[in-house]
């Protein structure tokens, strides 16, 4: 039932290669590499000599024993010699994959004086009497803690804060590219609920928001509302709301398709962890007809003994028919499936056993619930989390537009009405002209995203419509300046 995994750019490789100088050589790579699975991306002379030629051939493989069949399979070839095999995607992390740059240019005395001592100490009794200036005249408008405790890494669980860090710098980098939000990556070394609400609260003067990522369920509940609750900027974590905004609106998108309303329909969901409650809130928030929340011990219903509270709550506001069956007997009917677990749970005779036009949303990563080629024979919407199948559910869709909006809002907190807003938006960014099964949610690209959910997460949070730049343009600063600069100016006396 595993997912075949097909070439990706995830697992490209440039392998160096000497081969002999006839007219066939290059011939003779290109088809090897495809014979054996690859797909060749580039071919790149380095250096000849008479008789040899030096290559560099990048392929895209299956995974990383595919890589090392490929690279057999020249090794084995007649005037071959493999000089070396380099992994492109370990070289796109050596050093890590952000930086700070400055913005200000420090290249003699005058420029040193005023972005450091002794200028910069008139700034900082500036913000000492007025603490909110510290939104005007530091990072902290633009910046977001990316706070993890490395307990749930993606679909890799529970590896540690230094492992999760390449994903940290990823979201990072994510921020910055999609909603021009500066945000860092703070990897904590503690799985302790204290500790990591006591560290957050301390470090929280100097940022605009917190996105909690990648922290274990139940254990992120309460760090979420304990956080929100002590501190004055919005608290958001992402495999929650992220993902319950992208569900919410590749739903909403889906339903349009096969012309179903989100009250008639029955939900299956199976892992209740982090994303799949938040998803549930969510679509219970929105009104829809019924669910029935799955994890490893099977359904959740009032029965059960001993539920944690977030299984409690769910147990209380789902399943209204009390049904304790197995996963594959509740999908009997059901108009939609949403996975948010483990890989490969359900066959294509599971899904063929939904109701008609139903609805498969297999999110585990990096292998879905459900081969989505097996449930595309049955259901009229699939989407995965995967990047190499149509309908890619990722958070990335609302997390920059979503910070951006709060930023730009000046937002004290992250509320369900921003989450619905943004939701709307992503989905309404697709357009009745461009929807259809393989199309519900818009391309990580589309340009248009980041500021449309930006705009509605702003209009959720009733701030008015922010100046174009998001840092002060100059008509703001001789205010600011005259103001900061007043009571210690040496030149005002
Ligand atoms: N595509 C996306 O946008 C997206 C977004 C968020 C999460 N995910 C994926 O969803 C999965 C869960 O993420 P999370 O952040 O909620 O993690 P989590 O650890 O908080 O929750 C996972 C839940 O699934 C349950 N589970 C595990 N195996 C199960 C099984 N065989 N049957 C039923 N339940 C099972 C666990 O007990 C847990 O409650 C991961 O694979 C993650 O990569 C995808
Ligand atoms: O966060 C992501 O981009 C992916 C998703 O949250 C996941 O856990 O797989």
């Amino acid at each position: 039932m595993a997912i075949t995994r097909l070439p990706s750019a995830g697992f490209s490789i440039t392998i160096r290669i000497s081969v002999t100088a006839d007219a066939s050589a290059i011939g003779r790579l290109t088809t090897c590499v495809g014979e054996a699975g690859a797909i060749v991306t580039a071919l790149d002379v380095v250096d000849s000599d008479p008789t040899t030629v030096i290559v560099d051939l990048t392929c895209d493989t299956a995974d990383a024993t595919h890589a090392d069949q490929v690279v057999e399979a020249l090794t084995a070839l007649d005037g071959v010699d493999v000089r070396k095999v380099s992994d492109r995607t370990f070289l796109l992390h050596l050093g890590g994959k952000i930086e700070v740059s400055p913005k200000v240019s420090l290249r003699n005395r005058d420029e040193l004086s005023r972005a450091y001592t002794p200028g910069v100490a008139r700034v900082c009794l500036a913000i000492a009497e007025n603490p909110a200036d510290a939104r005007r005249l530091t990072i902290k408008r633009n910046t977001v803690a990316v706070v993890t405790d490395g307990s749930a890494v993606l679909g890799l669980g529970n590896i540690g804060p230094a492992a999760a860090l390449p994903v940290m710098e990823g979201k990072a980098a994510l921020f910055k590219r999609f909603g021009g939000v500066d945000a860092w990556p703070v990897v904590l070394d503690t799985q302790d609920p204290d500790e990591i609400v006591a560290i957050v609260r301390a470090i929280a003067p100097g940022y605009g928001g917190i996105n909690l990522e990648d922290i274990a369920a139940p254990r992120c509940f309460e760090i979420e509302n304990r956080l929100r609750e002590l501190l004055d900027i919005p608290v958001f974590h992402d495999d929650q709301h992220g993902t319950a905004i992208v569900v919410l609106a590749a739903l909403t998108n889906a339903l349009r398709v096969v012309g179903k309303k989100l009250a008639d329909v029955r939900v299956v969901v199976s892992g209740a962890g982090a994303a799949g409650t938040a998803i549930m809130k969510l679509l219970l928030r929105q009104g829809v007809g019924d669910i029935i929340a799955y994890d490893r011990q099977g359904a959740l219903h009032r029965g059960l003994p001993d539920l944690n509270p977030a299984w409690q709550w769910l147990a209380e506001n789902t399943n209204a028919e009390g049904f304790s069956g197995d996963l594959p007997a509740a999908l009997r009917g059901a108009d939609v499936f949403i996975g948010v677990s483990a890989p490969n749970l359900l066959s294509g005779d599971d899904i063929a056993a939904m109701a008609p036009d139903s609805i498969v949303f297999a999110l585990a990563n990096p292998d879905p619930e459900v081969d989505p080629r097996e449930a595309r024979k049955h259901a009229a919407v699939v989407a995965t989390g995967r990047s190499d199948q149509p309908n890619q559910i990722n958070n990335v869709l609302a997390f920059p537009g979503v910070f951006r909006g709060m930023l730009d809002a000046h937002a004290e907190e992250f509320t369900e009405e921003m989450a619905i807003a943004a939701a709307r938006a992503i989905a309404d960014a697709v357009g009745a002209e461009k929807l259809n099964p393989t199309v519900i949610v818009p391309s990580v690209f589309d340009p248009r995203v980041a500021p449309a959910v930006a705009a509605a997460v702003r209009a959720a949070a009733h701030a008015p419509t922010p100046p174009p730049a998001a840092d002060p343009g100059p008509a703001d600063l001789p205010e600011i300046a005259a103001e900061a600069a007043a009571p210690a100016s040496p030149l005002s006396s």
